[in-house]
């Protein structure tokens, strides 16, 4: 059947109550009304399967521990179930002391006597009783006249005023008596206030505080939009009589989808109280939902005396008791109402966020509040007991502030805004072909599968193992000006390239640019810096450096790069800030080369000392695990172009180790001509001195020697000292590790020099050696540095 082209004839409009000085529009609520939750009354009864008695109890639980204090419990006439439910309620001690229970009868002797049987023993109590009053009430379900209604209600108000009071005497129970005028906002506006003022006279000991009589005017059935809800509260409010002793109550119900503004409105119009139910609960559309009126209120700054702090566990046990799911979209409680999934909302939402988070500081300062303020979210979700995992969620429909935000939240990262774009794209490329939601762990992964982020799982093909930087002053610059010399950076530094080891060096203005120089020499990978930014991430000792690269080819002019359509983005985190730059230009570059082929490691002589020297390097890297210092591979290097030159040009890495191994008789069958036999280190004195006796084999002979020194190599150097003729000293000694654990080993390089007797030429030589003992190790390196030398041995002058 289609709907009716003249709805007229067969639907009757409400008809408007004319108070034209109604106060009620421009009045603004400051205060939280007496709440009542009718959950396990009118929510139960409209239930295909009312609650048990252990649902009952544990929703009951619930309510009081959100702060309800009255709690209508039953019609405990209707059943056994609801009966037994209130009698357990008492006996079970589940009562607080400051809640009242409310118990609902309607106007039959039989069964208001039940109703108060059910509550013997509790401590406050209050008795509702209700008769329709409205005309078709009237005549189609009573069938009776106006006197009769109000005669039922009149005649069934003071049984119960008989019999609470028999029983208050008895039991100390404080009763208190809410009378409803069902069907009230479709009853004569006269006639309901005539029953109400008829039941207030029937009880007859109305009074002010706990004494008040409640008048519940229930829009059973909502029939008219919620201002005529208001104007009739208003009208009610004004007219009836010793207002101060009566507790007005709204019972609003949802037909037309506007309960939670009726009871607003109602509430403006001079009531005092609220009946509803959690999310909305109740006869078809349901009672009004007490937890999006109190969250109203509480975002307009007034306290609702409700606690939703954790609404999850709120909506947990309500669906579990009733078996009603809470809508996703339902105010304040559905699972999407904080999240955002289209890009303009969320980058709104970021941007509020961190707008927010200066405002709130400088109100800190100020000690003035730290107002809310975040578009597209009314309340603060974490005062619900919500985090903000679920407020920006990222499908094909989101942008890239959303996405920034959440690598904001999850990784620290404050991404640039070209970087957002570009990491964007990403997403959306995955979320567009996937035709799905995103989760936020799909994201990450994607941000550190792009950018080589998060730990070994996401490393890219180049990795940086170990970096020097240091400067030189420029060829060009002068000495002479005020200004500081100008410098270059240079780069010194291992990196792994598709596992394998590689020493790379380059120079440029800044660490960056000699790192790109350093991949252009030695891996034919040419690329500039566009953009870079830098931020701190953390507080105190913790702070790291978070870098930002966008790279572009190399070669460009700055025009041209300016111009570039082209590029690649990296990130880099680190606790120095130089290191972060670093990695995040690798990333960039990991980023940028995808699967593209890289040169080999070649030896050939010919090749410039940059690139040479660190290939060189490189190969002692991978076969030795010994990271040269840069001025050992400048010395080792000499030799590797002597060596190449005598064989034709050509080195193969064979050769090239074994000449380093010949070159500083490391790991040779034949020591070197001074070499360590044993030794014994003792501490004397006060500040770590040592006194070595060792014994050396010394050119085909063996001397036991002793000396003293601040530390185990000057102690070397004093025992080398006594048998010759000039002075060494050690000019340049580094170390570290190789291997880790147990296995760990120290590698020592040592350069020393040689002062010749009579102040000849000086001379300087490298040693280097690894042992599992770190002074063995240093003592090692000095005698083979030692070996290298042509010593003059010391003259002996009367036999000594
Ligand atoms: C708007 C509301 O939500 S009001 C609360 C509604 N809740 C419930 O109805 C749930 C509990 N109810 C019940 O369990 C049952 O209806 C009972 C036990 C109360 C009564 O059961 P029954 O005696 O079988 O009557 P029934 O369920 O048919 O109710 C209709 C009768 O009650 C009368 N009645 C309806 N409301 C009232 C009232 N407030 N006061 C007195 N009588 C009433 C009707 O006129 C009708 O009387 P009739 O049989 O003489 O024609
Ligand atoms: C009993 C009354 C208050 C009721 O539930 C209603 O009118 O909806």
């Amino acid at each position: 059947m289609p709907m009716l082209a003249d709805p007229s004839q067969k639907y009757k409009p409400y008809t408007p109550l004319n108070i034209p000085d109604r106060q009620w529009p421009s009045k603004v609520q400051r205060t939280a009304p007496i709440w009542l939750s009718t959950d396990l009354r009118d929510g139960n009864q409209a239930l295909a399967n009312p609650m048990t008695i252990e649902q009952k109890t544990r929703f009951f639980e619930t309510l009081v521990k959100c702060g309800l204090k009255e709690i209508e419990v039953a019609y405990p006439a209707a059943s056994d179930t609801d009966f037994n439910f209130v009698r357990g309620l008492i006996e079970g001690g589940h009562v607080p002391d400051d809640v009242w229970l409310q118990v609902l009868t309607p106007a039959r002797e039989d069964l208001i006597k039940r109703t108060i049987d059910s509550v013997a023993g509790a401590k406050r109590v209050i008795i509702h009783m209700y008769n329709a009053t409205s005309p078709s009430f009237r005549n189609i379900v009573f069938r009776n006249s106006k006197e009769a209604t109000l005669d039922l209600a009149v005649k069934h108000t003071k049984i119960i005023r008989q019999l609470t009071e028999e029983y208050s005497a008895r039991t100390g129970t404080i009763f208190r008596y809410e009378y409803s005028p069902e069907t009230f906002t479709q009853t004569e506006p006269d006639f309901a206030i005539e029953v109400c003022e008829a039941v207030k006279a029937a009880w007859g000991k109305a009074g002010t505080g706990d004494e008040r009589i409640t008048f519940n005017l229930p829009a059973t059935v909502e029939i008219a939009p919620p201002n005529h809800y208001a104007d009739q509260i208003e009208n009610f409010c004004r007219k009836v009589t010793e207002r101060e002793k009566i507790i007005v109550s709204l019972h609003p119900h949802n037909d037309r989808g506007q309960g939670v503004a009726a009871a607003e409105l109602g509430l403006l119009a001079g009531a005092d109280r609220v009946e509803g139910c959690l999310f909305g609960n109740g006869e078809r559309t349901g009672n009004v939902d007490l937890v999006n009126l109190a969250l109203n209120l509480y975002t307009q700054g007034v306290h609702p005396n409700l606690d939703f702090s954790d609404i999850q566990s709120v909506i947990d046990t309500v669906t579990s008791c009733n078996d009603l799911p809470v809508h996703p979209r339902h105010p304040y409680a559905g699972e999407l109402v904080f999240t955002a999934f289209s890009g303009s909302h969320q980058d709104a939402i970021k941007k509020g966020f961190e707008a927010q988070k200066q405002r709130w500081a400088q109100a800190q300062a100020k000690g003035e509040p730290q107002y809310w303020d975040v578009p597209y979210l009314p309340i603060d979700p974490a005062d619900l007991g919500c985090n903000y995992e679920a407020v920006i969620r990222v499908n094909s429909q989101s942008g890239k502030g959303g996405i920034a935000y959440l690598v904001q939240q999850h990784l620290g990262l404050d991404m640039p805004r070209k970087m957002q774009i570009s990491f964007y794209q990403v997403v959306q490329d995955i979320a567009d072909r996937e035709a799905r939601e995103m989760a936020v762990e799909d994201i990450m992964t994607a941000f550190r599968e792009t950018y080589h982020f998060g730990g070994s799982k996401y490393e890219g093909r180049l990795n940086l193992k170990s970096f020097k930087l240091s400067s030189e002053p420029r060829a060009d610059s002068t000495t002479d000006s005020e200004e500081p010399a100008d410098e270059r950076r240079l780069f010194d530094g291992t990196i792994a390239v598709d596992g394998a080891l590689r020493v790379i060096r380059g120079d440029g203005n800044g660490p960056l640019s000699a790192l790109l120089d350093a991949l252009r020499t030695h891996l034919d990978i040419d690329f500039q810096v566009r953009e870079y930014s830098e931020h701190a991430i953390g507080e105190g000792s913790n702070v790291k450096a978070a870098s930002y690269v966008e790279i572009v080819r190399g070669g460009q002019d700055v025009k041209d790069a300016r111009k570039s359509n082209e590029s690649w983005w990296g990130i880099g985190v680190d606790s120095d800030i130089a290191g972060s730059g670093l990695r995040a230009v690798l990333s960039a570059v990991n980023n940028a080369i995808g699967a593209r082929e890289l040169p080999e490691l070649k030896l050939s002589v010919g090749f410039n000392a940059k690139s040479g020297q660190a290939d060189v390097a490189t190969a002692i890297l991978n076969s030795l695990h010994l990271e040269l210092p840069r001025r050992f591979q400048a010395s080792f290097f000499e030799a590797v172009q002597r060596a190449a030159r005598a064989t034709g040009g050509d080195i193969s890495y064979t050769d090239l180790v074994q000449l380093f191994r010949t070159t500083y008789h490391y790991g040779t069958p034949v020591p070197a001509p001074i070499s360590l036999v044993r030794f014994a280190l003792e501490n004397v004195g006060e500040g770590g001195r040592k006194a070595l006796a060792i014994e050396l084999a010394w050119r085909g002979e063996h001397r036991k020697l002793s000396a003293e020194g601040s530390g185990v190599l000057s102690s070397a150097l004093a025992v080398l000292n006594s048998q010759i003729e000039g002075t060494l000293s050690i000019k340049e000694y580094a170390e570290h590790s190789i291997g880790d654990g147990t296995d760990v080993e120290a590698a020592s390089f040592v350069e020393l020099a040689y002062d010749l007797p009579g102040g000849g030429k000086r001379e300087t030589a490298w040693g280097v050696s690894s042992d599992t003992d770190i002074a063995a190790s240093g003592l090692k390196a000095v005698m083979r540095a030692a070996s290298a030398f042509d010593l003059v041995p010391k003259k002996i002058v009367n036999g000594h």
